[in-house]
């Protein structure tokens, strides 16, 4: 027997952007969702209920209380059709009695739905992006007080996925640094503690690189603080341009940076400190000539090292470059240069 997938709602584009937005899909499941379909099937006396979100080509499912699947086909779901009226629960009390549904292979086949109700999930901006919804194996209807039920938890679903967005942003905006948008020293001492016991977890090494600008307090003083602070920018863009995706590049406080070198080695770490020297000397300065000093240090975790010896030994290779001359990178020595 046939059945008929639902045509896109007329706001698809904008409806899957939002959805996209969240960053929700494929994420690992978390309890206030759960506790969402819990209540649901709960109130609904039903054995299934599911949050389920509907992507470009399948409905993936947040949470699943009952159900084992983690996503169908988005031309099998139920759901599909429910977001076509974002304002109603949509009701089909008997699947095999709705020409919509009779043939679609979640009730001829697994997991037998007969009957489903689907609350839209509404975003404030108008997208339906998908439902919390109830399903059972037999026939059954909805009393006016459990549908009112699924549309309200509906509601304090959407508001649990903005305030998510929220954080997450937040958090975004806490790491970053204001004047050159890459990572601040808090991200920066978050991910070092992260990359320090991953490293030791795989006896890798992990290389750093602390950069500081050359004779920038005569630059401020000639240039003044605003061209000061175009130069900041810009020495931050032309690093982070020399470097992987994976390496992670943190303004350390003032003119000083830092950058982390997964799994790279002293000689590894040396050519990244290389390469990032040599584009800030090239990279066209409008005011005058910028360079930069690079320290250098790589350790395997282990022993009595922490995060913070391998900040110390950058930063004190670091200092050898300037006192070497500037504009060069320098590699830790461990043993004393200067007695
Ligand atoms: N414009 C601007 N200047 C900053 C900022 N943060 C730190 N600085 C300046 O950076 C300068 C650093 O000066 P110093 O620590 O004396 O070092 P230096 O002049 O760069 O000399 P060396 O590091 O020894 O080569 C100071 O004048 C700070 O005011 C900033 O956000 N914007």
């Amino acid at each position: 027997m046939p059945y008929t997938a639902a045509p896109l709602p007329h706001n698809e584009a904008q409806r899957l952007a939002a959805l996209k937005r969240f960053e929700v899909l494929d994420t690992e499941s978390e309890q206030c969702y759960d506790d969402m379909t819990t209540i649901a099937a709960a109130i609904c006396d039903v054995p299934t209920s599911v949050i389920s979100l509907i992507d470009e080509h399948r409905q993936w499912f947040k949470s699943r209380h009952g159900l084992e699947a983690t996503q169908t086909p988005r031309d099998q779901a139920f759901c599909a059709h429910a977001i076509l009226r974002p304002d109603e629960v949509m009701v089909v009390p008997d699947s095999t009695r709705d020409k919509r549904f009779a043939g679609n292979p979640l009730v001829t086949g697994g997991p037998g739905i007969r009957f489903y109700a689907g609350a839209p999930l509404l975003t404030a901006e108008g997208a339906a992006i998908g439902t919390i919804c109830v399903l059972d194996q037999k026939p059954r209807e909805l009393t006016p007080m459990q549908r009112s039920g699924l549309a309200a938890l509906s509601r304090r679903v959407v508001e649990q996925l903005e305030l998510r967005q929220l954080v997450s942003r937040l958090e975004l905006q806490s790491m970053s640094d204001g004047l050159t948008g890459i990572w601040n020293r808090r991200a920066f001492d978050r991910r070092l503690r992260e990359e320090w016991s991953r490293h030791g977890r795989h006896h890798q090494p992990l290389g750093l690189l602390m950069f500081d600008v050359d004779k920038f307090k005569s630059f401020n003083d000639t240039f003044g603080h605003p061209q000061g602070d175009q130069a900041l920018k810009q020495v931050a863009s032309t690093a982070q341009a020399s470097l992987r995706d994976t390496d992670f590049l943190a303004r350390y406080g003032g003119e000083e940076f830092a950058v982390l070198l997964p799994n790279l080695g002293n000689d590894g770490a040396q050519k990244a400190a290389e390469r990032l020297r040599a584009a800030v000397e090239r990279a066209d300065w409008p005011a005058r000539a910028v360079t930069v000093s690079v320290g250098v240090a790589a350790l395997v975790p282990e022993g009595d090292f922490s995060g913070n010896t391998l900040v110390a030994r950058a930063d004190q290779a670091l200092y050898e470059a300037k006192h070497a001359g500037r504009n060069r990178t320098m590699r830790f020595v461990d043993w004393p240069v200067h007695a």
